[in-house]
């Protein structure tokens, strides 16, 4: 998957030959490999009797680095010739570009969050997926394609963003949150949109990707707009796409829809990275029991049925509906709690399946931090 890139290593050749094969031995939980075949282990040295590992990983995981020295730290223990690990940890997410559209000057990946239908919380799990790829310590903007009913805006708490030009060209994005959001409902009055016919919308939506000055970008999020007509089918052909994420909820009928979805994006070529399941289940707040208001494993059957990865499952849960009306979605009004670690979770598996997923010549690896 990941291209060889050679390690930087200064360790005496017996001491090399232990740690790569613990260190390879160590599989990462996302990219299922081993941290040397993964490539995340960039350069090995000995300063005295402490060994230092210097790792880049090529998907957002913050939240994950001190569990992950602590199982590298573990591995080395009982190694004669090392008293003390270091470990130095960055991301080096490549860019991704599948299909032929050329790629976005300042955006390395462009993640599209589809449905088959609408109402299924498509813009609420797009929303708090780019909020957790940013609190997994990527750069992320989000653009609301959504044209018939834009919620982004109000989801970000940024509805009453004026739009600006600074070179009289490009329009300035909001900031909300820490990322970088652009949308048609700042362009639009309520109602205005809904007359636009199919092309005129696609081509607004195109203009608007292009013409937005997006900071430098380790993902854009698109939320799309629900279904699978004409609109969905030019912006996967005219933006370039790196994957697809499919939201559903477990009925039957919703399934249905998410497979037309799936059917889309791999007619135009663009990678599926797999399927959030939302409302899953909901937890009794009186017994803690967990239901299944909507029925179980619709998401689960749909992806073993096309052998995508089921990303996720969120909950149905009051919080989610009011954190996301209120600007302020779960993964930043509650991080520490439960439904804020599973978007980050999905966050991590969906920028770790835009890896795997993907064919080796189309990365090109970059180190963004240290
Ligand atoms: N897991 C959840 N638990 C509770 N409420 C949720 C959950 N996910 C979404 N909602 C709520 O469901 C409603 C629809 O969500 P959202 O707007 O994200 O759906 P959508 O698929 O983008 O809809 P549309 O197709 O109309 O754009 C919103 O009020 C949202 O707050």
């Amino acid at each position: 998957m990941t291209q060889e890139t050679a390690i930087r290593n200064t360790l005496p050749e017996s001491l090399s030959h232990v740690v790569l094969a613990r260190l390879d031995a160590l599989e990462d939980p996302e990219l299922n490999q081993g941290l040397v075949s993964a490539n995340i282990v960039r350069s090995l040295g000995l300063d005295g009797r402490c060994l230092q590992i210097g790792l880049a990983y090529p998907y957002p995981c913050q939240s994950q680095y001190r569990d992950r020295v602590m199982s590298i730290t573990q591995a080395m223990a009982d190694i004669e010739a090392i008293d003390e690990v270091e470990c130095e940890v960055g991301l080096a997410i490549p860019a991704i570009t599948a299909g032929s559209v050329a790629a976005l000057p300042t955006i390395r990946n462009v993640i599209a969050v589809g449905s088959g239908k609408g109402g299924v919380g498509k813009s609420t799990t797009a929303v708090n997926l780019a909020l957790a790829l940013a609190a997994e310590g990527a750069r992320v903007g989000v653009l609301d394609a959504d044209i018939y009913g834009p919620s982004i805006p109000i989801m970000l708490g940024c509805s009453d963003f004026e739009p600006s030009s600074v070179d009289g060209k490009t329009m300035e994005p909001a900031f909300a949150h820490g990322v970088a959001a652009s949308s048609m409902g700042f362009m639009v009055t309520e109602g205005n949109a809904a007359v636009w016919r199919g092309p005129m919308a696609a081509g607004a939506l195109v203009q608007l990707v292009n013409e937005t000055r997006w900071p430098e970008l380790d993902y854009l999020v698109i939320d799309m707009p629900p279904g699978t007509g004409d609109i969905q089918l030019t912006l996967s052909q005219k933006i370039p796409v790196s994957g697809a994420v499919i939201v559903t909820t477990p009925q039957e009928i919703a399934t249905a829809d998410a497979r037309k979805g799936i059917t889309m994006f791999n007619k135009v070529n663009i990678p599926v990275l797999g399927i959030v399941e939302n409302m899953s289940y909901h937890i009794c707040h009186n017994c803690g029991s967990k239901e299944h208001p909507f029925g179980s494993g619709g998401g689960l059957a749909t992806a073993k049925r096309y052998n995508v990865p089921l990303l996720g499952e969120l909950p149905l849960d009051l919080s989610v509906r009011e954190h996301v009306d209120g600007g302020n979605p779960s993964v930043v009004a509650e991080p520490e709690g439960a439904i804020a670690e599973a978007y980050r979770a999905i966050a991590r598996k969906t920028a770790a399946a835009l890896v795997t997923r993907s064919e080796p010549q189309s990365l090109a690896i970059e180190i963004t931090t240290d």
